[in-house]
């Protein structure tokens, strides 16, 4: 696991961590990221093994008794872990292993993999975060409640994390991060 880089990537529901990770992939062939197991439903355009590998709960229960999962942890009445196959794979190539996870997730990784990067993505204001979550469109009113409320608990523990980058304008956060990871280089600007 020394060998490569990983990089924790944590935030409230809908600050942009998955529009950031998507920019960052295409910038930088070096960067690989870990596709997560979950219980959730696909959401529509969401694709197996691209976006997460979606699973029954027994499926999930195996997974964790099994000891396949680098860390795990519930979520707005879901379940979302790391499979340790995806951060070989990632590894063993070379790459730079990116976690896009909730709190509960970095923290164990903290605790099991001390050498791991972890930023913390705010967003602007409270007003905006929530008019993103409401602008994708894809959750209902329950679960965007329920994002609201585990929101409010990531962001008072943002100070735990080495670094916090505020997703106001993308392009300038995704430049914060590019520096933060020493990308600057490789992406040539
Ligand atoms: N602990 C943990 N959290 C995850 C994992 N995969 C995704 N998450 C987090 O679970 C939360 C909910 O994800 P999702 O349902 O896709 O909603 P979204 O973040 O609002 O798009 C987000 O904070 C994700 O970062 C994982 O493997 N482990
Ligand atoms: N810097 C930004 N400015 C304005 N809107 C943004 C920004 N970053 C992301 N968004 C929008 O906010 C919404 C949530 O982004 P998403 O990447 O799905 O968040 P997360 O993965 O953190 O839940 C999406 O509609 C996305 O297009």
């Amino acid at each position: 696991m020394k060998s490569g880089k990983l990089i924790v990537l944590t935030g409230p529901s809908g600050v942009g961590k998955g529009t950031l990770v998507r920019s960052l992939l295409n910038r930088h062939p070096k960067l690989y990221l870990s596709v997560s197991v979950t219980t959730r439903e696909p959401r529509e355009g969401e694709i197996e093994a691209q976006h997460y590998y979606f699973v029954s709960r027994s499926r999930f229960e195996q997974m964790v008794e099994a000891g396949d999962l680098a860390e795990w942890a519930q979520f707005a009445g879901n379940f979302y872990g790391t499979p340790y196959f995806g951060l070989k794979q990632g590894i063993g190539e070379g790459k730079w292993v990116i976690l896009e996870i909730e709190l509960e997730g970095a923290r164990q990784i903290r605790n099991n993999f001390p050498e791991a990067l972890r930023i913390f993505i705010l967003p602007p204001s409270w007003e905006e975060l929530e008019r993103r979550l409401r602008s994708r469109g894809q959750d209902s009113e329950t679960a965007i409640a329920r994002r609201l409320v585990r929101a409010k608990e990531e962001i008072e523990a943002a100070g735990e994390f080495d670094f916090q980058v505020v997703n106001d304008d993308l392009e300038v956060a995704l430049k914060k991060l590019e520096s933060i990871l020493n990308l600057v280089e490789l992406s040539g600007n």
